[in-house]
């Protein structure tokens, strides 16, 4: 941590293997329970302030389809997408959090 100089930079990503190109996404209550976990993490062993402005993404098969409810859970700050960032609905992925 101390070597971080500036944590509004640094993004951390969850990308559950199984869950890349596969087709196979982490269900909603799956990315907010690993996601909750990392920002205890950051709490605990950095400071409130770098817990609560790290933004966790997940990514891992995001679609248009699920990135709605993904993007619902408290701890699901943005996505890393793979595949789906090639498609038109690519902007719908992006629009989910707005
Ligand atoms: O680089 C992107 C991630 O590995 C996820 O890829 P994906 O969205 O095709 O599963």
């Amino acid at each position: 941590p101390e070597n971080v100089s500036d944590w509004g930079k640094v993004v951390l990503a969850y990308e559950p293997v199984w869950a890349i190109g596969t087709g196979k996404t982490a269900s909603p209550e799956q990315a907010q329970e690993v996601h909750e976990k990392l920002r205890a993490w950051l709490r605990s062993n950095v400071s409130d302030d770098v817990a609560d402005s790290v933004r966790i993404i997940y990514g891992g098969s995001v679609t248009a389809g699920n990135c709605i409810e993904l993007a619902s859970q408290n701890d699901v700050d943005g996505f890393l997408v793979g595949g789906a960032s090639l498609k038109p609905e690519f902007i719908e992925i992006i629009n989910a959090r707005a």
